[in-house]
């Protein structure tokens, strides 16, 4: 296992409107080994999905680097698949077909059509939607569609798996359901995934390390946490790990400090000090 199989290196980001020039990230440093788990947490606004769409090669950083396997990343690519929050499959097109789009896409050259036909057909039941192969998106549930769109991410084996609070729409059960096959699924394919997500638990549960970056504006890496929990991982087990539970309030005591310095900048803006009258 390589340590630095994906690498972000002294990322910074500031995007110009028209109310001028606003820094969003800065310095952004972190090397991920191949087949980790990823979580980026940090307040609203901070910076994640802008950190995450210059891992895609949707957004340009200012300044820095993405370097993936060697390679630096300056496009989007099929060595990178996203899965967003608000699942975005065609609604023409049934979920068989939504999937094969990106097979076919990535896939022409290396697999046959046959072969093709048994990969879609693997990684949908890879989500459990093999039930549902002739269903268009306004005939599944939300839980269906992001299931859905893992089945389309992985189906194009790529070298990193980037997922945008991909449960944050979700009802508690169909989450803690998505986020045991994501575990199950990491298990047997070792994906090098980066996850946002504002879920503690979530990040604790599925995660090998979780990022934390500082509020805005110039959002840092603050801290990173290393998530020593064996795997299989099972979160009715870990409620009443000791271990399970000071990760927890690690990530929590990071999130309430960085609450409490927004609070305390706030307060001083709208009650500034009177200045003292000179003798
Ligand atoms: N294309 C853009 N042009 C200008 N500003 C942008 C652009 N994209 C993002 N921003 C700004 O960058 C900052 C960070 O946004 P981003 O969406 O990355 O935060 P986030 O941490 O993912 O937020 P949330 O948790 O609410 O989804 C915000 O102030 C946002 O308005």
């Amino acid at each position: 296992m390589t340590n630095r199989y994906l690498s972000i290196e002294q990322v910074d980001m500031t995007f110009h409107t028209k109310g001028g020039a606003s820094n969003v990230l800065k310095g952004i440093d972190l090397s991920v080994a191949r087949g980790e788990y990823i979580s980026i947490i940090g307040h609203s606004g901070c910076g994640k999905s802008t950190l995450l769409n210059i891992i895609a090669g949707l957004t340009e950083s200012t300044s820095g680097a993405v370097i993936l396997d060697g390679k630096e990343v300056n496009a989007p690519g099929p060595d990178r698949s996203v899965v967003f929050q608000n699942h975005s499959l065609l609604p023409w097109l049934t979920v068989y077909e939504n999937v094969a789009l990106a097979v076919n896409k990535t896939c022409a050259r290396t697999k046959s059509k046959a072969e093709r036909h048994a990969w879609i057909l693997k990684n949908l039941e890879m989500v459990g939607m093999s039930h549902a192969l002739d269903k268009r998106p306004a005939e599944i549930s939300g839980g269906m569609k992001q299931r859905v769109g893992i089945a389309r991410a992985l189906a194009m084996e790529p070298k990193v798996l980037l997922l945008d609070e991909p449960f944050g729409a979700l009802d508690a059960l169909t989450r803690a359901h998505l986020q045991e096959e994501v575990m199950r699924i990491q298990d047997e394919l070792g994906n090098t995934v980066i996850m946002i997500t504002h879920d503690v638990d979530e990040a604790v549960l599925l995660s090998d390390r979780i990022v934390m970056l500082t509020n805005g504006p110039s959002a840092r890496i603050g801290e990173v946490l290393d998530i020593d929990l064996p795997r299989p991982r099972n979160r009715i087990t870990l409620a009443d790990d000791p271990a399970y539970n000071r990760y927890r309030q690690e990530v929590l005591r990071f999130l309430y400090e960085k609450q409490r310095k927004v609070e305390r900048l706030a307060e001083r803006r709208d009650n500034p000090q009177p200045t003292k009258a000179r003798a």
